[in-house]
């Protein structure tokens, strides 16, 4: 059945929280001398927002087709993400049909690929691809799982990132993954305080909580290899997260032989694209893939990242992405759970991951979301009428 026609492509921009989650204020754990590439340069060491990590703030894509029905998504990109779409991508959506979903994307992609292929480029398409998700589901009634094919399990499980996995272990998560502080740059003292930092949260949480370390690109093969290995001997860490650049495959190629067996290697957070996660497959780089859903080319390109990851017995555990992943991880077997990213200044509760930016945005409840909490047309939320957002290029 034809559905309505697209009409309009709207870009608007906003800051402080949302989907540009590092637009902390003050004082937040997001910010607290985290370890980063960056961390080589003292004056950048003690928070990421000294050296820009906060800088594009949020991108908000609004699709409506003809009859006034209208489907919308988040993502980080901000102003220079809204010239893409309003002035680039627009084009490949006026006047077609929402279902067209997979030609929208190629010629997205395709149109881009002269100046794109990964960043911000990607991140306006899967703002994009989300949106047209978003409307396609309103139009016909429909949650975006449904349209995936149906959830394969009544409730999504979750594990929490954030400064306190002791905290998270009392609301229920089933894992903690804490960010790392210190990078090679800080020495061997830096090294022995990541380690004291793990092996003080796991007298906290006890043996059996999963226990996990987020090192945000910020290591080289070595000292990732030695922080691995006594963290995994010493405290039992279940996994070691972006442990070095996204560009460097063949660092984590070895990266994963280096790590004692049984411990999970994982990354892809800042990839994007088949392409991208395929060479994560092919040379054999990690354990777990976590591609951020407005990141790494929306639901369109994550059920092709998601089927290469299937037939490599590789999971796919996004990054972040709140409703998007919750309604992509119930429909696959190879994502049995997904990630919470805690928003709270110290980590102590539960908040919204896009707070204050949408409304209706589901949380977990002692670490478990029941998938009838998504049953609603789209992705099931609104956007905050109380948010400020600008359009800066209207068209
Ligand atoms: C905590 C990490 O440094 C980052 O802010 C979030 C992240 O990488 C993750 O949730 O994974
Ligand atoms: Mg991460």
């Amino acid at each position: 059945m034809a559905l309505s026609k697209i009409r309009s492509v709207r870009a608007l921009v906003g800051r402080g929280g949302g989907a540009d989650y590092h637009d902390q204020s003050g004082g937040h754990w997001i910010d607290d001398h985290i370890a980063t590439p960056m961390a080589r340069y003292p004056e950048y060491r003690e928070s990421r927002q000294s050296f820009g990590i906060n800088v594009l703030g949020t991108l908000v894509v609004e699709i409506e087709a003809e009859d006034g029905t209208t489907g919308f998504a988040v993502t980080t990109g901000g102003v220079p993400a809204a010239y893409i779409v309003e002035h680039h991508l627009a084009r490949f959506l006026i006047g077609r049909d929402p279902a067209e979903f997979e030609k929208i994307w190629d010629q997205m992609y395709f149109s881009t690929q002269y100046y794109g292929r990964k960043g911000l480029v990607i991140n306006a398409i899967s703002g994009v691809d989300l949106a047209l998700w978003d409307l396609l589901g309103k139009l016909r009634g429909e949650p975006v799982h449904a349209l995936l094919g149906g959830a394969v399990r009544d409730e999504l499980q979750f594990y929490a990132t954030g400064a306190r996995p002791d905290l998270a272990k009392e609301l229920g998560f089933v894992g903690g993954k804490m960010p790392l502080h210190h990078g090679p740059a800080e020495g061997e003292e830096g090294l022995a305080r990541n380690l004291a930092g793990i092996g003080e949260m796991r007298s906290r949480v006890g043996k059996d909580f999963w226990l996990m370390l987020d090192c945000w690109m910020s290591l080289d093969v070595s000292y990732a290899t030695r922080l691995a290995t006594r963290a995994w001997n010493e405290f039992g860490l279940k996994w070691i997260e972006e442990a070095i650049s996204p560009d460097d495959y063949w660092g984590y190629a070895e990266l994963r032989r280096n790590v004692p067996r049984g411990m999970l290697v994982t990354t892809g957070e800042h990839e994007a694209t088949r392409w991208g996660f395929r060479m994560l497959f092919e040379m054999e780089c990690c354990d777990i893939i976590q591609p951020d859903i407005g990141w790494c080319g929306g639901l369109t390109e994550l059920l092709k990242i998601s089927a290469l990851a299937d037939a490599h017995s590789k999971l796919v555990v996004p990054h972040g992405s709140s409703v998007y992943s919750y309604h992509f991880v119930c429909t696959r077997h190879n994502s049995p759970f997904a990630e919470f990213l805690m928003m709270h200044p110290d980590a102590s509760a539960v908040v919204p991951m896009f707070h204050p930016l949408l409304q209706n945005e589901p949380v977990p409840e002692q670490g478990r979301l029941r998938i009838s909490a998504l049953d609603k047309p789209g992705f099931g939320v609104e956007l905050n009428p109380d948010v400020a957002l600008d359009r800066p290029f209207p068209n």
